[in-house]
């Protein structure tokens, strides 16, 4: 038998960050750190979000997703990719025309330019805070689905609170004088945060005819954006997430964890850190089916996730943390400062 090696995506228990003891908490947020630092990914175990809200928002996902096209077009997303709200289609959304803008990938700008002709084989739902006005939610009508808008907007409310932990654990492992750091930038404590987004993503099943013919993938390479992004999977779900675990090395499975919520970071982070803290590719493929396979009629089965990208509000400014982890002596600063709504809606052009 072979011997399993350690996985490439560290597990962090977070639960030693809400004892007393000031020890297990800073070794938990030195633990994220190291995470974040290294691979830019990390399971997290022992969360305390609810499991039950969390399997009712995949249901409600399931539900959403298994409603006929006619209706899921009844909250259709607007035509500017950075109006992440409501529903889009398979082949609506193209990450792979996000800009690659801190270049921490491999592929060559031509295999890039590739990537585009690929077809993206997901669909997606989307929301933010109640009445927001520069981007309001737009919600399929409550008699298709009565308790869709309760379910996820409490996950909406109820994810930042974990998230701010999070971030209150990694300012403590990035020995920040300030715990609560990135609570200030975050909406009022994590709540109503402008700039938080819930995605619900569903990739149909695939086919190995489909497989087969190729030019299919599920989602393309790219880096998230925001400040963090917390991933929750069906516990049972078919995994294919994979990270590229070093810079410019190869891509590594980070495969489903049940109870676990994976963390990750976006570009915005990377830069507050002063690119001490890694903005990872991710993406999800299609793998090659040979023609000689023998048959059968499906390859892959349907993935549901969700990811939660936190983000700053609009009008922050990320400039340089100031902790020696990320700037001093023989680093300097590598970023202008950069207003965070500025660079959110520049690096999302052009997907939609
Ligand atoms: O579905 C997944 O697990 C990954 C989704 C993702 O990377 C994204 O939406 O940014
Ligand atoms: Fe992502």
């Amino acid at each position: 038998m072979m011997a399993h090696s350690a996985p490439a995506v560290p597990i962090v228990d977070f639960s030693p960050f809400y004892s007393q003891n000031e020890t297990e908490r800073l070794n938990t947020g030195t633990a994220i750190f190291e995470a974040l630092r290294d691979v830019g990914f990390v399971y997290l175990i022992n969360h305390r979000v609810s499991k039950e809200l969390l399997a009712e928002a995949l249901s409600q996902s399931r539900a959403f997703f298994d409603l006929p096209l006619q209706d899921k077009l009844k909250a259709p997303h607007p035509p500017e990719s950075w109006n992440q709200r409501g529903y889009s289609q398979i082949g609506q959304e193209k990450i792979s025309l996000y800009p690659d803008a801190l270049n921490t990938g491999t592929e060559s700008d031509a295999d890039r330019t590739s990537l585009t002709d690929v077809l993206e084989c997901k669909e997606s739902f989307d929301l933010g805070r109640e009445n927001d006005t520069i981007t309001p939610n737009i919600y399929p009508p409550p008699e298709l689905l009565p308790n869709f808008r309760d379910v996820t907007i409490r996950l909406f409310n109820t994810l930042p609170n974990f998230g701010l932990d999070v971030l209150r654990a990694l300012a403590l492992g990035l020995q920040l004088k300030d715990e609560n750091f990135f609570s200030h930038f975050h909406g009022k404590d994590g709540q109503e945060a402008p700039m938080n987004q819930l995605r619900l993503l569903h990739y149909p099943p695939v086919s190995k005819e489909a497989a087969r013919k190729g030019g299919i993938t599920r989602i393309a390479p790219h880096t998230d954006k925001g400040t963090i992004t917390l991933l929750i999977q069906e516990d049972d779900s078919v995994g294919g997430l994979e990270v590229e675990a070093q810079r410019g090395g190869r891509y590594v499975p980070a495969p489903v964890i049940p109870g676990s919520i994976l963390l990750n970071i976006g570009d915005l982070l990377q830069m507050w850190s002063n690119d001490t803290l890694r903005s990872t590719r991710h993406r999800i493929g299609v793998p090659l089916v040979d023609v000689a396979q023998e048959s059968g009629e499906w390859l892959l089965p349907r993935r549901f996730s969700i990811p939660y990208f936190i983000a700053p509000d609009r009008d922050v400014v990320v400039e340089c943390l100031d902790t020696p982890l990320c700037w001093g002596e023989g680093r300097p600063k590598k970023h202008e400062p950069v207003k965070a709504w500025d660079y959110i809606v520049k690096n999302m052009e052009g997907a939609y």
